[in-house]
């Protein structure tokens, strides 16, 4: 059996840049990613199962296709390895900014990876064709990524800061985020990350107004620096100067009845 944590991703600054005609749109963005996640443990089996655990599994045992499956089944068609049984403990919301599906893609491949001897760079062609967010989960580390983000390329990040993940328990449609952005070019990523933004914010905002009240109350927070939706949201994240002062934060957000997700920045 092994065992891989699908770590939250973080876009720490998210620029879009242009609408291209395939309906993607061209990013620019700074990936980040977080100590906690979503837990995949995968073992060899006489059939394929896979089960679902965890305080989101309910959200998504409705849908039948799951990410998880899908990597696994591009895996097999790509490499083969036979059947297997796969349990996907669900900790992040569904939806949400942070690429839960897309790291459980991403897991779910490495996971496969060891059992068989696939080495990491032989699947992000794979890991291309499951979605935009799968090849920077697959990556796994601090990196800028162009194009719809699968080309990457990495950079020195800040490991061990503390972070504050906030999700105020509203899915929001990346794609219907995406549609509403207002086709405007504001200009490339900056070296850093803080003289930065995410674009998707507006459209995020527009459709789902809660977002403004966990911004302006993580950044009223003691020892909160750079404070930003993540992906297309709904989660926003607070990056703190104390792990001490980011628990203190947790309190007061999670008091809101908004998930919250204390963890730090890998
Ligand atoms: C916005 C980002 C930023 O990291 O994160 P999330 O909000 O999903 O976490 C990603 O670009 C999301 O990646 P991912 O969630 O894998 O998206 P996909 O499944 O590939 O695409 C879902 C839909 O989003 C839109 N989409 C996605 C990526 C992109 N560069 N341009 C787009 O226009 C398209 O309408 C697409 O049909
Ligand atoms: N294992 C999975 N975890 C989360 N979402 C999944 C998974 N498999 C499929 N999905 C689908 O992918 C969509 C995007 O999910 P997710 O990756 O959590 O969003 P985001 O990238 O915005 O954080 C969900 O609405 C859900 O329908």
């Amino acid at each position: 059996m092994v065992t891989e944590i699908a770590k939250a991703k973080l876009n720490l600054a998210l620029h879009v840049r242009a609408r291209r005609p395939d309906g993607y749109h061209e990013l620019e963005t700074l990936f980040a990613f977080v100590e906690h996640g979503d837990l995949l443990q995968v073992e060899p089996a006489e059939a394929d199962s896979f089960a679902l655990t965890g305080p989101f599994a309910a959200v998504l045992s409705e849908e039948g296709d799951n990410l998880v499956t899908r990597a696994a089944r591009a895996f097999r068609e790509a490499f083969g390895g036979g059947a297997h049984a796969i349990t996907l403990d669900k900790h992040l919301p569904v939806a949400s900014g942070i690429g839960g599906g897309s790291a459980d893609a991403a897991a779910t491949l490495r996971a496969l990876g060891r059992l068989h001897g696939v080495a990491v760079e032989d699947m992000f062609a794979i890991a291309d064709g499951l979605g935009s967010d799968v090849p920077a989960c697959l990556f796994g580390r601090t990196a800028i990524g162009k194009g719809r983000g699968e080309q990457l390329e990495a950079v020195a990040g800040l490991p061990g800061t503390p972070v504050l993940l906030v999700n105020p328990g509203v899915a929001v449609s990346t794609a219907e985020v995406f549609r509403r952005w207002d086709g405007i070019d504001r200009g490339p990523l900056p070296a850093d990350p803080r003289q930065g933004r995410n674009d998707l914010e507006p459209p995020a905002r527009a459709i789902a107004p809660v977002i403004d009240a966990v911004l302006a109350l993580l950044t009223a927070q003691p020892g909160a620096g750079l404070t930003r939706m993540s992906g297309s949201g709904a989660t926003c994240f607070a990056l703190f100067d104390s792990e001490a002062k980011r628990d203190a934060a947790a309190e007061v957000l999670a008091a809101k009845d908004w998930w919250v997700l204390p963890s730090r920045l890998t």
